[in-house]
């Protein structure tokens, strides 16, 4: 396996995992999700997403992939991180700066997935990239440097979290599907994932 990968399975407990769901359901309330959409296709996502922090990650045909200050929809500033993840951030990572954005990304109904591919949207590749996964199983693949050539599954269960640092910052990676009704944790099913990084460099 690819250099700088780490995994952290049952990082959270189950109280932990059921109280950063209460405070991600209250902050959704208002951070809504949105469906992004391919930026040559304009096709929608099969994930939805929202965003927090200082500067959130937004994809559509007019802007393609980037971050910004606000959300898409209601305009507004993105709430902040919650404070949970910001300590995880430190306690695992080790990095004196902080996370600028948390992507939520939620995986939602059958067809639900990521195709493998490099977070590349960001200036700094030193900082690592820390994810945080909630509900539903999920098979996450990871692979090298190059689209093609070998990769490894992982099986990522609520409350397990990995970080992809050093030269895995820069590896293919995606999910190739969600193993439904794994998990009791989200009273509708599916699956959150939280991926914290730093956007600028520090
Ligand atoms: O859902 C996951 O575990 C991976 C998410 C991801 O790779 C991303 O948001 O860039
Ligand atoms: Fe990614």
């Amino acid at each position: 396996m690819i250099a700088g990968f780490e995994y952290h399975p049952e990082y959270l407990t189950r109280e932990e995992q059921e109280n950063l769901l209460t405070e991600i359901r209250e902050m959704i309330k208002s951070n809504h999700l949105f469906q992004p959409s391919m930026p040559k296709t304009d096709k929608p996502f099969s994930v939805a997403m929202t965003s927090f922090g200082s500067l959130g990650w937004v994809s559509d045909k007019a802007g393609g992939y980037r971050y910004q200050s606000f959300h898409p929809v209601t305009k507004r500033p993105w709430l902040p991180i919650p404070d949970k993840l910001l300590s995880i951030w430190s306690d695992l990572t080790g990095y004196t700066e902080p996370p600028e954005c948390c992507l939520l990304n939620y995986y939602q109904n059958e067809k639900a997935k990521m195709g493998l591919h490099r977070d590349q949207d960001e200036q700094d590749f030193n900082a690592p990239v820390l994810s945080v996964s909630l509900g539903d199983s999920a098979l996450f693949r990871l692979g090298g440097l190059k689209r093609q050539g070998p990769t490894t599954s992982t099986k990522l269960n609520s409350g397990d979290i990995v970080i992809l640092g050093g030269e895995a910052r820069n590896a293919y990676h995606g999910i190739d599907r969600i193993l439904y009704g794994s998990s009791q944790l989200l009273k509708n099913g599916g699956r959150i994932n939280l991926t914290l990084r730093r956007v600028n460099k520090a």
